[in-house]
């Protein structure tokens, strides 16, 4: 499998005295969707900001599409790169939604007989067709992120940093938009890392890195990491709720496979329900 980021002895420091990234090291295999999960102030945020040389690293090394991350390198880089942060406000930068969602085609020299189509699509896509003449400005957090979301997925770039980027979103409007960056990491292969604290998304994705603190304290498929109920639960965070189901079926004596996937915890208990 081929490596898209590699993260060697990474450290960084907001000050002289503190290290708010600790020597991690990760690397991120290409077409994958990983979470990076762990609580607030553990140092997701940071992580996405020394990828896209939006900080400046105190040691190690960053290689992203095989090209090590340096001074020289901070535009070839970060054109593999999108990014959605968690506050929409930042991002926008066209008068209208249409604008802004342009904007960024724009600048990857999208041919613009092509534009309208791919406007038209993405605004579709994530729900906000109807408001593209819209000023950004005075749309809701929750329509903010959809429109800030929309104009990453709309550049096809090969990484989609997604960091909290669907916080504001209702659980109806953030499964949808998971869906589509899913869907969008199986038919483009772009490669997802999806910064975040919502234990479900990472229960769904193909990897995890959990972070606490500035360090990594495990990764691997999310059913060997996110089933660790002590380790998981002392880093604030919850368990998925189908393993909340499911091992506790199980601590009750009855024979049920544990799950943190919803879907697979459907299918075993319609088994065990076939079965009686
Ligand atoms: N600009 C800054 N200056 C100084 N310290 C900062 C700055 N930004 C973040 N920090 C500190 O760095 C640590 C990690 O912050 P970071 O935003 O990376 O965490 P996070 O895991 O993304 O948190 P959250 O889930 O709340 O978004 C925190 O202790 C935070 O207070």
């Amino acid at each position: 499998m081929e490596k898209i980021i590699d993260v060697q002895h990474l450290s960084f420091g907001y000050d002289e005295d503190t290290l708010t990234i600790d020597d991690i090291s990760f690397s991120i295999e290409k077409g994958s969707y990983t979470t990076i999960l762990g609580h607030n102030g553990s140092g997701k945020s940071t992580i996405a900001k020394l990828l896209m040389g939006l900080l400046e690293k105190k040691s190690g090394e960053i290689v992203i599409g095989g090209i090590p991350l340096t001074e020289e390198t901070l535009n070839q880089v970060r054109s593999q790169i999108g990014i959605v942060f968690q506050n929409p406000d930042n991002q926008f930068i066209g008068a209208t939604v249409r604008d802004d969602i342009a904007f960024g085609l724009e600048n990857n020299c999208v041919d613009p007989a092509l534009m309208d189509d791919i406007i038209n699509e993405y605004a579709k896509k994530v729900n906000m067709y109807e408001f593209l003449d819209h000023e950004p400005t005075k749309l809701s957090g929750g329509q903010k992120q959809r429109v800030a979301i929309a104009g990453i997925l709309a550049m096809s770039p090969s990484i989609i940093i997604l960091d909290e980027a669907t916080s504001m979103l209702d659980p109806k409007g953030r499964n949808e938009i998971n869906a589509l960056v899913h869907q969008l990491n199986k038919d483009k292969n772009m490669t997802i890392v999806s910064i975040t604290h919502d234990i479900e998304e990472a229960a769904l994705s193909d990897y995890v890195i959990l972070l606490s603190d500035g360090h990594i304290v495990d990764e691997g498929r999310p059913e060997e990491v996110l089933m660790k109920k002590e380790e998981i639960e002392s880093l604030a965070l919850d368990i998925p709720f189908a393993y909340k189901i499911s091992h506790g079926l199980q601590k009750m004596g009855i024979s049920i496979t544990e799950q943190i996937d919803r879907e697979k915890l459907v299918n075993e208990l319609c088994r065990l329900h076939l079965k009686k």
